[in-house]
C-alpha cells in the first residue's frame, strides 16, 4: 500500500536533510519550517486571541531558556506595546511567577515610546531596570536620542527576538504607511488611522493624540536575529493578508517580514479571515506534518547562520565566541526632561502615573485599553 502524500512529503524532506549532512560526522539535525515554505514566513493559527498570547509567551520563554543568558551574554528582547501583546506579558508574568523563567539576564529595547510596559511587565519580573531601554520622547535632542538607541542595540551585539505588534493599517512599531524598508530609528508622523486608533489612550479625544512618536525602524526590526508578530482580531485581517500573500511592498511594513530569514507571525482564527482557505490550510498542514515528526520551528544556533540544517556539534563553540556582549549601562529614568520638544504618548494617558502598578494577572483577559487606563 502506498504512503499517504504527506508521508512522501516529509519523506522528501528528510531525503534533502540526509544529503546535506557532511559525511562521516554524528550530527543531530533539524529541518528549519521556513524551508518548506513559499517564503520564510512560519504562520502559527490559534483559535483565540488568548491561546496565540499563550504560544508566543512560551515560546519566548523556550528561546531565552535555550539561549542560557548570563550578565555577560544576555538575551535581548525586543518588546512592543498596544493591547495585543498584554496576554502575552500576563502570561510571561505567570510563568516567572511559576519559577519557569527568570529576566534577570534579559536586555529589553522597545519598540516604542510607551510607558505601559511597566505596568504590565517590567514590574512583576525580574528584568534589572539597567538592562531595559525605552526611547525617551521627552528627550532635548531627539536625533541624538534615536541614533544613540540604535548604538546602544549594536554594543550589546543586537537584538535576538523582536517580539511585534501591527496596526489595523499593517504598521509595525510606528513605522507607518509610506515608510522606508531600510528605516532605522526615528521620530515618525503618525498617520490619521494610528491616531485614531490611539485615541482610545486619550479618552477617545483625537485632539490629545500625540501627532508624532519615537519608533525603532523597519530596517531595525530585520536585523533581529528573529521577529515574532503577534496578530488577533479581524480589524487586521486585512493587513495579514497584504503582508502574506502579497508581495513586499511599503504601504504595508509588516510586509518586510518576507525579507527576513526567521519570522514568525502568530494570529487567532478572526486575523485569518482575509486570506485565503488554500493559505490557511497549507500554513495550517506546515505546522501538522512539523508535529508529526516531532519538530518545531529551529533557529541556527549560531548567529550567522541561515541554513536549512543545524549542526548541533559544531554552533556552541561559535556561539559563544561570537557573542561578547556588554549590558549597556542605561540611565532609563522615566522622569521628563526640562522643556520637552516631544511629548510621548505615555505622559498624556491619563493616570497612567498616578493610579500605580496593579496586579495585571487579576484584569479580565480581554479588556480594553482604554477602560483599563482610565480605571
Ligand atoms: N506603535 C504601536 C504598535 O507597536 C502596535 O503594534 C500597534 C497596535 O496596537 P494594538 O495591539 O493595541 O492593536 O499600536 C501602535 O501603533
Amino acid at each position: 500500500m502506498s504512503p499517504p502524500p504527506r508521508t512522501y512529503y516529509c519523506a522528501y524532506i528528510l531525503e534533502t536533510q540526509k544529503t546535506r549532512v557532511p559525511t562521516g560526522r554524528t550530527t543531530k539535525t533539524h529541518i528549519h519550517l521556513p524551508s518548506i515554505t513559499a517564503s520564510n514566513i512560519i504562520l502559527i493559527i490559534r483559535d483565540d486571541a488568548a491561546l496565540a498570547s499563550q504560544y508566543v509567551a512560551d515560546y519566548i520563554i523556550e528561546r531565552i531558556t535555550a539561549f542560557n543568558p548570563t550578565p555577560e551574554r544576555p538575551f535581548v528582547l525586543g518588546l512592543p506595546t498596544g493591547s495585543s501583546p498584554v496576554l502575552i506579558y500576563r502570561h510571561l508574568v505567570q510563568r516567572h511567577k511559576a519559577g519557569d523563567i527568570s529576566f534577570k539576564h534579559v536586555v529589553t529595547f522597545n519598540m516604542d515610546d510607551h510607558s505601559f510596559m511597566y505596568k504590565h511587565f517590567f514590574s512583576h519580573v525580574d528584568v534589572a531596570p539597567e538592562n531595559i531601554n525605552i526611547l525617551n520622547g521627552n528627550a532635548v535632542d531627539l536625533e541624538a536620542e534615536c541614533h544613540d538607541y540604535e548604538e546602544k542595540i549594536k554594543k550589546v551585539g543586537g537584538i535576538e527576538l523582536f517580539l511585534g505588534g501591527i496596526g489595523p493599517d499593517g504598521h509595525i512599531a510606528f513605522n507607518e504607511p509610506g515608510s522606508s524598508l531600510k528605516s532605522r530609528t526615528r521620530v515618525k508622523t503618525l498617520a490619521y488611522d494610528t491616531i485614531i486608533a490611539n485615541s482610545r489612550f486619550f479618552n477617545n479625544d483625537l485632539t490629545q493624540v500625540p501627532r508624532m512618536a519615537l519608533t525603532v525602524g523597519v530596517q531595525t526590526v530585520l536585523d533581529a536575529r528573529e521577529v515574532v508578530v503577534i496578530i488577533t482580531g479581524p480589524h487586521k485581517a486585512a493587513a495579514l493578508q497584504k503582508c502574506i500573500e502579497g508581495g513586499v511592498n511599503h504601504m504595508w511594513t509588516l510586509s518586510s517580514l518576507q525579507l527576513h530569514p526567521h519570522p514568525m507571525i502568530v494570529v487567532d482564527e478572526d486575523a485569518t479571515l482575509e486570506l485565503q482557505v488554500k493559505t490557511v490550510k497549507y500554513f495550517k498542514s506546515i505546522e501538522m506534518v512539523a508535529n508529526e515528526l516531532g519538530f518545531r520551528q529551529m533557529l541556527p544556533r549560531t548567529r550567522k547562520r541561515d541554513s536549512v540544517i543545524e549542526d548541533h556539534i559544531t554552533s556552541s563553540a561559535e556561539e559563544v565566541s561570537d557573542s561578547k556582549l556588554q549590558v549597556p549601562q542605561i540611565n532609563v529614568s522615566r522622569s521628563a526632561s526640562t522643556s520637552p520638544v516631544l511629548e510621548p504618548m505615555s505622559a498624556r494617558i491619563v493616570s497612567s502615573a498616578t493610579t500605580g502598578v496593579q496586579d495585571v494577572l487579576e484584569e479580565p483577559p480581554l479588556l480594553s485599553m482604554s477602560a483599563r487606563i482610565s480605571s
